[in-house]
């Protein structure tokens, strides 16, 4: 398994990542998560050794600052795949294997193998020049798996990529992760693309970590306000835990854990237009998304006044001014505890 342990990265006097102690368990995938310019490469970077760092970066127990990049059995995705240009494609994928000696028999046959995973099944003499941007991440994700690294480093490895191409390749690749049992560091902004391929997400803030955990604990129980607001809650209103239930001025539903004052974060999904939703307020903002509308809705002063972010179909949405009722769907909301 790999762990981190109090590690450091400065530039000059800036600390890009600070402290920082995470652990990634074997044939886990660990999603780092967080807002540009957090340290999210610039960790996964000392990881790899490609930066100098204080502090431990240990595999199975034995510390790995001496050794070098090449020699620390970890395959690297960047963003822009950064292929071998003069190389054809089943050249790329050889790489590493020819680097390590294999011979090569094996190597033709590893690097089939490899494609037929990424679904490049008959491309090997292609030149890399000739693929789409979504092919090159393929090649370069390929690459990377063929020498059998024991951990993989994935760094933004979608984000060159077009929405729809972005989600389809996020799904083909978790399940590739999971089928080949790699162990994984991957980073990203994007809280989709996370929850898709990780296991566990540890979210960043200024270098340091704020919060680990299942992507759905850490979507539903952020840390704090901030780390809510990074999750997509745009307002928060005081809310109560008490017996099992989160009791607000929208209403209640069940959750996990200790009685107390808490803090309730919305987000559009959280609060759904509903004709006979419990919530009463009217339209004073609207934005056309691609499969629904995202509206600001203040609510009725006896509920508090409150500007709050909801969100209805496309074909039924409201004008803006319209009275809407609206009904709490607990899982588009997040609860914050002290
Ligand atoms: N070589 C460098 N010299 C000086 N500062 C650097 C260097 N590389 C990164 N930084 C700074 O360190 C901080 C962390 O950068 P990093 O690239 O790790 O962030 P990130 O979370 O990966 O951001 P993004 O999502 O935008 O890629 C940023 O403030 C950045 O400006």
């Amino acid at each position: 398994m790999l762990e981190i342990a109090g590690l450091t990265v400065r530039y000059g006097e800036f600390r890009a990542v600070s402290e920082v102690t995470l652990s990634v368990a074997d044939g886990e995938v660990l999603a780092l998560l967080g807002p540009s310019g957090c340290g999210k490469s610039t960790l996964l970077r000392a990881v790899a050794g490609l930066e100098a760092a204080q502090g431990a970066v240990r595999w199975d127990g034995a510390e790995l600052s001496g050794v070098p990049v090449h020699r620390r059995g970890f395959g690297l995705v960047f963003q822009d795949g950064q292929l071998f240009p003069h190389r054809d494609v089943a050249g790329n994928i050889a790489f590493g294997l020819r680097m390590s000696g294999l011979a090569r028999a094996e190597r033709e046959s590893r690097v089939a193998e490899l494609l037929e995973l990424v679904g490049l099944a008959g491309y090997g003499a292609r030149g890399v020049r000739e693929l789409s941007g979504g092919e090159q991440q393929r090649v370069a994700l390929a690459r990377a798996l063929a020498p059998r690294p024991r951990l993989l480093l994935l760094d933004e490895p979608l984000s060159a990529l077009d929405r729809m191409l972005r989600d389809q390749l996020a799904g083909e690749l978790a399940e590739l992760l999971r089928k080949t049992g790699s162990t994984a560091l991957v980073v990203t902004h994007d809280h989709d693309e996370a929850a898709t391929l990780a296991d566990r997400v540890a979210l960043l803030r200024a270098g340091r970590v704020v919060q680990t955990g299942a992507p759905e604990q850490v979507w539903c129980s952020p840390a704090d306000e901030w780390a809510a607001g990074f999750l997509g809650c745009t307002a928060f209103l005081p809310a109560r835990v008490r017996a099992g239930e989160a009791s607000s001025v929208l209403g209640s539903f069940a959750v996990a854990g200790p009685d107390g004052p808490a803090t309730l974060g919305l987000r559009p999904a959280g609060l759904r237009v509903a004709e006979r939703g419990e919530v009463a307020g009217r339209v004073v903002g609207r934005t056309n998304r691609r499969d629904r509308v995202e509206l600001s809705v203040r609510l009725d002063e006896k509920l508090g006044g409150h500007e709050v972010p909801a969100q209805s179909g496309v074909r039924t949405a409201p004008r803006l001014g319209e009275e809407v009722r609206l009904a709490l769907d607990p899982d588009g909301v997040a609860l914050v505890r002290p």
